[in-house]
């Protein structure tokens, strides 16, 4: 287990796994960070999922963790279809660093990214044996976005089955954050996405809040360590098929390897998607690292029914040597399941060999405890889903050196005055010519874009790097990127300085020598008239020698395009 004993209320001995999802902006992050702040003595966790080339959340939610360790990153890619088998890794990360450092967790809050379906990924916890035996899903939490939220459904309907992410994110819901109430002040508009939200699911509690408003956050206790996970509500009011496997991916790989079964191999996650690595304190191979601490260290860890106590691979082999695994389910469910996976009978069913009843336990059908054993599946399948993306990209751009306050206003500006609909999301940490130390952190969602200074400023020892992230459909790279690059901020040519106009904060220019007024910053405007003019100027009297070998202002783009761009995925 990853703690010694985690100390929940309800008296579990599994340790708590609190999901949130919620579209592109919704508030995830807002959330998450607050109940890092307020999570008192209480240890917890976060595995973070980003969509975008470059991780963002990790800064925004660093700030708030106790340690570097509390935080796995999942990144460039969805949990719910291209990294889903790193969730299972994750977790024994998390084990692994709680036993390094000789400390427990109370619970793990899992960001999913605001394009995850939390299908796929609560079924996870039912599905792998080793997951089932040490934790529980508390509950989902979808936080939705008030504003926004009739256009995400209307976005995401689609004619051809695949799955709208924003409907399922509500529908899967325990509990329903709507947030950001006062961006909507009529009341018509609110009535509205209520009752859309009432339609997708009218079993969650619904909590209208604003969750980066200290009054307007729901209190603590009703966040974390809830118990509202329920299978019997999702079986019976939103996926009869919940449990059934639903994709390939499901089977054996979906583990994270033992050293015995891999040969010793690395079971380091793969592309596109990767664990933080940066953070994992060298380890690549986190299940059998799991493994090999949980044997080896002197931390008490439960012992879960199945014994499956020694990583995730271990429960692979004893779940199906001995069984029966830890899972625990209700009868219901078993006897649910059970008639699901099979589509027969509750029991004195066909096996093409023989009949029998095998309502709990069936080598045969490879149930144990009414649950499939890893590997060893029940043959039905539900159809597969599609998630499909492929028309949703991210694009990530780094850059060093400040920016230029203004044209990078005006870039972003120009950019959503076009865009605004098919740019979901954007975000950023910004470092910004002329304000010292301040870093600029920078969130937009759609048309709504908002600049504020960090929790915490740049650290002497820290690289400025600009970091920027736009998440959204037909998105242009090379447009974006180049509209970046003029963003950095340069020096001015000898004999210029800055001023603003007070009432627009347009800067302009003033040749200190020749009292020369220029709204456009002069080393381009210098370049201009070289290239208007030709050889009857030379450049180097026009452009300052300080101007003209000034290094090109270093802008490097994230090579790996998130694989989700390219091609539909299955989740
Ligand atoms: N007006 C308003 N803005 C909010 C509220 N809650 C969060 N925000 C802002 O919404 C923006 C997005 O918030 P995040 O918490 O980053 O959203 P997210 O769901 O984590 O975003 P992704 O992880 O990128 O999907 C930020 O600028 C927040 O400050 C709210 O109640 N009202």
């Amino acid at each position: 287990m990853a703690s010694s004993k985690p100390s929940d209320p309800a008296g579990h001995p599994k340790t708590p796994v609190t999901i949130i999802t919620g579209f592109l902006g919704a508030g995830k992050t807002t959330l998450l960070n607050y109940i890092l702040k307020e999570k008192g003595s209480r240890s917890i966790a976060v595995i973070e999922n980003e969509f975008g080339e470059v991780n963002i959340d990790r800064e925004l939610v660093a700030d708030n963790l106790l340690a570097k360790e509390d935080l796995v990153s999942l990144e460039n890619g969805c949990v719910c279809c291209s990294l889903r088998k790193d969730i299972v890794k994750a977790f024994a990360e998390i084990e692994r660093r709680s036993r390094q450092q000789k400390k427990r967790v109370d619970a793990i809050v899992l960001e999913t990214t605001g394009l995850a379906d939390p299908a796929p990924v609560a079924f996870t916890f039912f599905a792998n044996p080793w997951l089932a035996s040490r934790y529980r899903l508390d509950s989902i939490i979808c936080v939705v976005d008030a504003r926004y939220l009739m256009q995400h459904l209307e976005d995401g309907k689609h004619s051809d089955g695949t799955v709208n992410e924003a409907v399922q994110q509500i529908a899967f819901a325990d509990l329903i954050l709507l947030n950001k109430v006062d961006l909507v002040k009529d009341e018509e508009a609110q009535q509205q996405v209520l009752s859309s939200i009432k339609r997708i699911n009218n079993s969650a509690r619904i909590v209208e809040c604003q969750l980066n408003q200290e009054t307007g956050r729901p209190p603590m206790e009703t966040l974390l360590f809830n118990n509202l996970f329920s299978v019997n509500r999702v079986l019976e009011q939103i996926d009869p098929q919940f449990l059934d496997s639903d994709s390939d991916e499901d089977e054996e790989e979906d583990e994270p390897q033992s050293p015995r079964s891999a040969g010793g191999a690395s079971a380091a996650p793969t592309q596109p998607g990767s664990l933080d690595s940066g953070q994992a304190a060298g380890s690549s191979d986190a299940a059998a690292e799991a493994a090999a601490a949980a044997t080896s260290s002197g931390m008490p860890s439960e012992p879960p029914a199945g014994g499956a106590d020694a990583g995730p691979a271990a429960a692979e082999r004893t779940s199906g040597e001995t069984g029966p695994s830890a899972v625990a389910i209700p009868a219901k469910l078993k006897r649910k399941y059970h008639m699901h996976g099979h589509g027969l009978s509750l029991s004195g069913h066909k096996h093409g060999r023989d009949e029998h009843d095998c309502e709990d336990n069936c080598e045969e059908c490879h149930i144990v405890d009414g649950m499939p054993i890893k590997g060893e599946r029940n043959p039905k399948r539900r159809a597969k889903r599609l998630h499909d993306l492929s028309d949703v990209s991210s694009v990530g751009i780094m850059a060093r050196g400040p920016l230029d306050e203004y044209r990078f206003n005006m870039y972003m500006r120009d950019l959503l005055s076009e865009k605004a609909k098919d740019i979901f999301r954007c975000k950023g940490v910004l470092s910004v010519h002329g304000y010292g130390n301040t870093k600029f952190v920078f969130q937009g969602v759609h048309e709504t874009i908002c600049y504020g200074p960090a929790e915490q400023p740049w650290k002497p020892s820290e690289s400025r790097v600009n970091q920027v992230v736009f998440i959204g459909r037909a998105l242009d790279r090379k447009a974006l990127i180049e509209g970046f690059r003029t963003c950095v901020w340069v020096p001015l040519p000898d004999g210029w300085d800055e001023f603003r106009d007070p009432r627009t904060k347009q800067p302009f220019y003033v040749n200190r020598e020749t009292g020369e007024k220029s709204w456009t910053r002069p080393e381009i405007a210098c370049a201009r008239v070289v290239a208007t003019q030709g050889a009857t100027q030379q450049p180097s009297q026009l452009l300052p020698r300080r101007q003209a070998s000034a290094p090109a202002p270093a802008v490097s783009v994230v090579a790996a395009r998130t694989a989700a761009a390219s091609q539909p995925v299955q989740g």
